[in-house]
């Protein structure tokens, strides 16, 4: 975050409706066209005198001098039709983001002046579509038409350029009442008062007051000199069900069915719903087709967590957790990871469960760690690896850690850059792991299919004796499991040592998935644990009926056999 600087400031604001330019026909407010000339005539908004000298044309308006040494100039982009927010979709939203990327080079700051009804989805929208922001975009509007004589339009509006001319903050963001806010993380909460914005789990990026304050360690830097990439691929069969006691399963059914590729699923407390088999059911078959299913709270504030068996059966049902994401941000992150080409049904979850855009809180211990998947770094590396000829020696010390970290991250371009250098990726690294360890751990199913068709091991084993396998059953990897099971990948008796017991506890937190990871691997899921009792007794004890229901498939039907042999 930076303090702009420069003599003059030009801003592009793009009208698209809302009550700010409203006007009263037949009793009711309908949008209103002409913002600029409207602005025209307010002192506070434009310096005719200045204008007038400078030779401005008529679209483009000049704020009164807000420093000596600065002149902010702005020019409105009136869109055709205007709306009432209400109407505005994901078309709509790509669209503002192109106009954004038309005019990028011109300005140095963006504010996109929208109605409030739909503000919060559109600045969720807005942040995904947009990616490596440089300049700061501001979504602002009103609770009361700007020609009104009490209104909060004059106030939202000066402060959105002003913030917008004066501060570089690389995001998408909500000017409301004197706070500015991360878009993603806003939900509107009140239809009257004039505070009808707030951020529930994030606190504003800046106040202003007497003074300005900004809150420095919350702004998202700029990721270095990436050009900005409009995703205007969105996928638009995305839909949003709230959960309610009772709901019938039939109805959730019904809101499931194809072509709804993805869905934001608002639970209860802490991500809890409820544990009927009939509704677990239907959302584990919903998971098996192919539907995203992403689980939010419908409390303001607070995270989805594993704190509660309802929250358990949640997660066991293929559900990814939202965290702290607001509704409308979920709703646009899944709107955007549906819409990236070529990614499977694990890719699509992995992405969906990383902090994108500052959308959420990860648990501590669970954020993503840095790694070579920035391919402007893996290019530098590769450049800095072919510059020292003479460095043999450092280059094959540091070939397997950098294999290592690429598969880790699933970087394929980096691999391959390494493949073409020379690198043997089964080579192991400092403790002994190789990148086929590196990509199962990492969940990675298009670096592990790389690397399996690139001839490597299938059942290497690390200084612990562990295999890739063992490591995407922990880390519940299913496509990987899948992947290393096909080229012939088995668990160790070693590995299989204290499964039984392993399976009780996964059991009595009714984790299907890990269940479920471990029986895909070929583990024998009827091993006793260290009391003797079985995973069935367990989850029988504890009342976990659709881990039951699983393993009695299992015992009793033709899924009684592990899928494949289990030992070497
Ligand atoms: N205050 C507003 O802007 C509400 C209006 N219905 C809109 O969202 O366009």
């Amino acid at each position: 975050m930076a303090r702009a600087l420069g003599p003059e400031r030009r801003l592009l604001a793009v009208y698209t409706g809302g009550t700010i330019g409203m006007r009263s026909e037949h009793g009711v407010l309908v949008p209103g066209s002409g913002l600029a000339a409207v602005l025209r005539t307010l002192p506070m908004f434009h310096d005719e005198e200045h204008a007038r000298a400078c030779g401005l044309p008529e679209d483009t308006l000049v704020l009164p001098p807000a420093s000596p040494a600065q002149r902010v100039t702005y020019t409105v982009l009136e869109c055709q039709p205007l709306f009432d927010s209400s109407d505005m979709t994901i078309t709509e939203w790509v669209q503002i983001a192109q106009t954004i990327e038309r005019h990028y080079g011109q300005y140095d700051g963006f504010v996109v002046i929208h109605g409030t009804d739909t503000m919060a989805f559109a600045a969720s929208v807005l942040s995904f579509v947009l990616e490596n922001l440089q300049k700061t975009v501001i979504l602002t509007g009103a609770q009361v038409p700007i020609h009104a004589l009490w209104n909060d339009g004059r106030e939202n509006l000066l402060g959105a350029l002003l913030m917008a001319s004066q501060y570089v903050i690389p995001e998408v963001c909500l000017f409301f009442q004197n706070q500015l806010f991360r878009g993603n993380r806003v939900t509107k909460v009140d239809s009257r008062r004039f505070a009808a914005f707030c951020s529930p789990n994030l606190p504003p990026l800046a106040v202003v007051g007497t003074d300005v304050t900004i809150n420095r360690e919350l702004v998202r830097k700029a990721r270095g000199k990436d050009p900005l990439v409009v995703h205007s691929s969105m996928e638009r069969d995305v839909g949003l069900l709230r959960l309610y006691p009772g709901i019938p399963a039939a109805l959730v059914r019904a809101f499931l069915q194809p072509p709804l590729k993805g869905v934001v699923m608002e639970t209860f407390g802490s991500g809890n719903g409820p544990t009927k088999l009939d509704l677990l059911r239907e959302l584990q078959a919903a998971a098996e087709r192919g539907l995203v299913i992403v689980n939010c709270t419908h409390c303001l504030q607070g995270s989805v967590t594993s704190d509660y068996a309802a929250g358990m059966a949640m997660a066991g049902a293929g559900i990814v957790s939202g965290f702290d994401m607001t509704s409308e941000a979920a709703l646009a992150k899944l709107s955007y990871v549906l819409g990236q080409p070529g990614l499977s049904l694990d890719g699509k979850k992995e992405l969906l469960a990383r902090d994108l855009r500052g959308e959420m809180t990860l648990p501590t211990g669970a954020e993503h760690r840095p790694s070579l998947s920035c391919s402007a770094l893996g290019r530098g590396i590769a450049q800095l690896l072919t510059l020292s000829q003479e460095a043999d020696a450092v280059r094959d010390a540091l070939m397997p850690s950098l294999a290592c970290a690429a598969a880790h991250a699933g970087n394929l371009e980096v691999l391959q850059v390494l493949v073409e250098l020379g690198s043997d990726l089964s080579l192991e690294n400092f403790n002994g792991q190789t990148p086929l360890h590196a990509a199962a751990r990492g969940g990675q199913a298009g670096a592990v299919s790389m690397l399996l068709r690139g001839g490597v091991h299938v059942g290497p084993r690390d200084e612990d004796g562990l295999s890739p396998l063992l490591l995407a059953v922990k880390g519940r990897h299913r496509g990987v499991i899948e992947l290393l099971r096909a080229a012939g990948a088995c668990l160790s008796p070693r590995e299989l040592e204290d499964v039984g017991t392993e399976l009780c506890r996964l059991a009595s937190r009714a984790d299907l998935d890990g269940l479920q990871s471990w029986w895909q691997a070929g583990a024998d899921l009827g091993c006793p644990g260290y009391d003797g009792r079985s995973a069935l007794l367990v989850a029988e004890a504890a009342g976990n009926l659709e881990v039951v229901t699983f393993l009695q498939k299992l015992q009793g039907g033709a899924g009684a056999q592990a899928p494949g042999p289990a030992t070497l």
